[in-house]
Order: structure tokens, then C-alpha cells, then sequence
């Protein structure tokens, strides 16, 4: 049986994430530190250990099948290729800066300026959108010291918690893109891999419905379970079990994690007791 080729982040920002999310998924690897390939032990996988930037190239030649990678660069490098799955982790923006005592407020206010970044196809293709014609400085890193030191009247770089553009002085005036990490797919990959690849995907699908919920036990008297049953959201049929305490019940369901807070006052006035909130690993459906 053929293995299914996927490249990580050798190191940097994506490494981590991805590999804890490939142990999640019940992949184990040998990861000696300075291995630029491993094998799975338990699933037909080898892992590439790559620089991020090289990583479209290789997707494009078919070297590698799949790999997990950051939208924002398969903007700038492989547009044509396609997302599978979204992973939710890493994620940031692609933005344009100019120093905060900058008039500039949107991209159209960039007309014959200089851009510093390391995403020139990224900045060109919302340039040319916007009509927008503006000269480039192409930088690998440090991107937000440009207009510090004169190099440049704006930037365009990636942006999270903002507090590299606040550090130098800067302030967003444009988010271009979102981006989050991704597994990606080679146009090249083989029928036989696709199947593996496949297989991938269903754990992992697994493993982030799991993130994306959580499991939820409760105590209530009988006589509030329905109104109980009313506010939890997207539930189909929760599991309702009897205390030893006589009227008493458990109520089992999964609910959002982004809706729990919400509900939880509700949940309260509604005589439920004892809630309990609990990680859930995986939920196959
Ligand atoms: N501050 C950040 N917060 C969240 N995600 C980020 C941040 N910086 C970068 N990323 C994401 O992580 C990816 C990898 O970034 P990183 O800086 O580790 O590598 P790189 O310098 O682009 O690549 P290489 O591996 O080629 O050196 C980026 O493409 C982006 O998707
Ligand atoms: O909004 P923030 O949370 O400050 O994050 C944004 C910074 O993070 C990235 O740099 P990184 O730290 O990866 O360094 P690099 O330029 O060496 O890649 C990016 O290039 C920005 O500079
Ligand atoms: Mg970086």
C-alpha cells in the first residue's frame, strides 16, 4: 500500500498546531527534531518537514499530496489549489498599514506610494482591483520596520494581535484577506492516495466538530425538563436520565461552545443545577 505525502511547517508559527493536530487525529510519528521526513507508525502517512514558502511549489509538482499550510500563502503562491478542509488554528489577517499619523485610510488612498511586503501578488492583485497603481518593495521579514526607516509609506503583512503594527507606529487602514491554517491537496495526487487522504479527513473532520463542541450534564427537576430542553440550542434529543433523588433528572447533550455562555443564565433560571461542561475528543457523525 502506497503512503499518503503530507508536508508541515518544518518550524515557525504552523508547526505546532499542526502536529498536535495530526497526534488528535491518532496519527503517532517519530519525530526526531531534525528529520526532514517521518513516517506514521499506525497510518499510511509521511510527514515532509518544509519552510512554509516552498510548500505551494511542492503541492504544484505533486512531491508532496497534501499539505497543511496557511490560506494567505496559497493566495500569494497557488491560488489554483484547492482548500479541504479548514483547520481553525493560526488564524490571522493579510493587511495594509501606513504610520499612524498617515492620512491613508483605505488602499485607494495608495496611489504612487511605496508598499513594503512579503506578499507581492497578494498587494498587486487588490491594487490592480481597486485601479490602485503603487510601487513595491519585496521584503522576506520584518515587514513593519519599513516606513521607520524610510523604505516604504505603507506595509502590507500579516496581522494578529496587532501589537507588532502598534509597536512600530503603525495602524491598519485595510484587511485584504482572513486567513487560517489549511490541508490542501495536489492536483497530482494518485486515485490510491486520495483514498488515504480521505480517510485523513474523516478523523479530522472528527476531531474539529469535537473542538467545536462541548458535552453538557445537568440536574433539573422533572417538571423543567422541556422548558430546559427549549433553550439549549441546535439539540435534536438530548439523553434524560433518572436521579436517585426522586423528580430529579440528568440531561446529557453537546451544544456549541460558542453558545454555552449564552444559555447558561437561562439554563440556571430554569432550576437547572450541578452543569457540568466537558472537552469532547472526537464526534463522528
Ligand atoms: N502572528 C501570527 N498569528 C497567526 N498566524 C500567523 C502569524 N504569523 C504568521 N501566521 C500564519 O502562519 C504561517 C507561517 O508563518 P511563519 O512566520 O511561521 O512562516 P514564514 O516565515 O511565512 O515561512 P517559512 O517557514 O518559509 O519561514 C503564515 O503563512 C500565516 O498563515
Ligand atoms: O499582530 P501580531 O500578533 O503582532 O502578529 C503579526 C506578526 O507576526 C508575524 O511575524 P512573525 O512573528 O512570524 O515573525 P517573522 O516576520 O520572522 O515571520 C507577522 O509577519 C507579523 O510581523
Ligand atoms: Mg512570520
Amino acid at each position: 500500500m502506497g503512503k499518503l505525502k503530507i508536508a508541515v511547517q518544518k518550524s515557525g508559527r504552523l508547526h505546532d498546531d499542526s502536529m498536535k493536530i495530526l497526534k488528535e487525529v491518532g496519527i503517532s510519528i517519530d519525530n526526531g527534531k531534525d528529520q526532514l521526513k517521518a513516517s506514521a507508525r499506525n497510518f499510511p502517512l509521511e510527514v515532509f518537514y518544509l519552510r512554509n514558502g516552498d510548500i505551494p511549489q511542492y503541492l504544484k509538482d505533486g512531491v508532496v499530496d497534501a499539505a497543511i499550510i496557511g490560506e494567505n500563502l496559497l493566495f500569494e503562491k497557488a491560488s489554483d489549489l484547492n482548500v479541504v478542509e479548514r483547520l481553525g488554528f493560526s488564524k490571522c489577517k493579510v493587511s495594509l498599514a501606513v504610520p499612524k499619523s498617515g492620512k491613508a485610510t483605505s488602499i485607494k488612498d495608495l496611489e504612487g506610494l511605496r508598499i513594503a511586503t512579503s506578499y507581492p501578488n497578494t498587494v498587486n492583485h487588490f491594487l490592480e482591483l481597486n485601479g490602485v497603481n503603487a510601487k513595491l518593495h519585496i521584503i522576506n521579514g520584518s515587514v513593519e520596520i519599513a516606513p521607520n526607516i524610510g523604505l516604504a509609506d505603507a506595509i502590507c503583512d500579516i496581522v494578529s494581535s496587532g501589537s507588532t503594527l502598534f509597536k512600530n507606529g503603525l495602524k491598519e487602514i485595510q484587511t485584504l484577506l482572513k486567513s487560517e491554517a489549511v490541508l490542501t491537496i495536489s492536483p497530482k495526487i494518485s486515485t490510491e492516495n486520495r483514498d488515504i487522504l480521505d480517510k485523513l479527513r474523516f478523523r479530522l473532520q472528527s476531531v474539529l466538530r469535537g473542538r467545536q463542541n462541548k458535552y453538557v450534564l445537568l440536574n433539573a427537576p422533572n417538571d423543567k425538563l422541556e422548558a430546559i430542553t427549549e433553550i439549549l440550542p441546535g439539540m435534536n434529543s438530548p439523553t434524560i436520565l433518572p436521579l436517585a433523588k426522586e423528580g430529579w433528572s440528568s440531561l446529557h447533550s453537546v451544544i456549541n461552545k460558542n453558545d454555552f455562555w449564552n444559555v447558561i443564565d437561562e439554563l440556571k433560571a430554569n432550576g437547572a443545577e450541578g452543569i457540568l461542561v466537558c472537552p469532547i475528543e472526537n464526534m463522528v457523525l
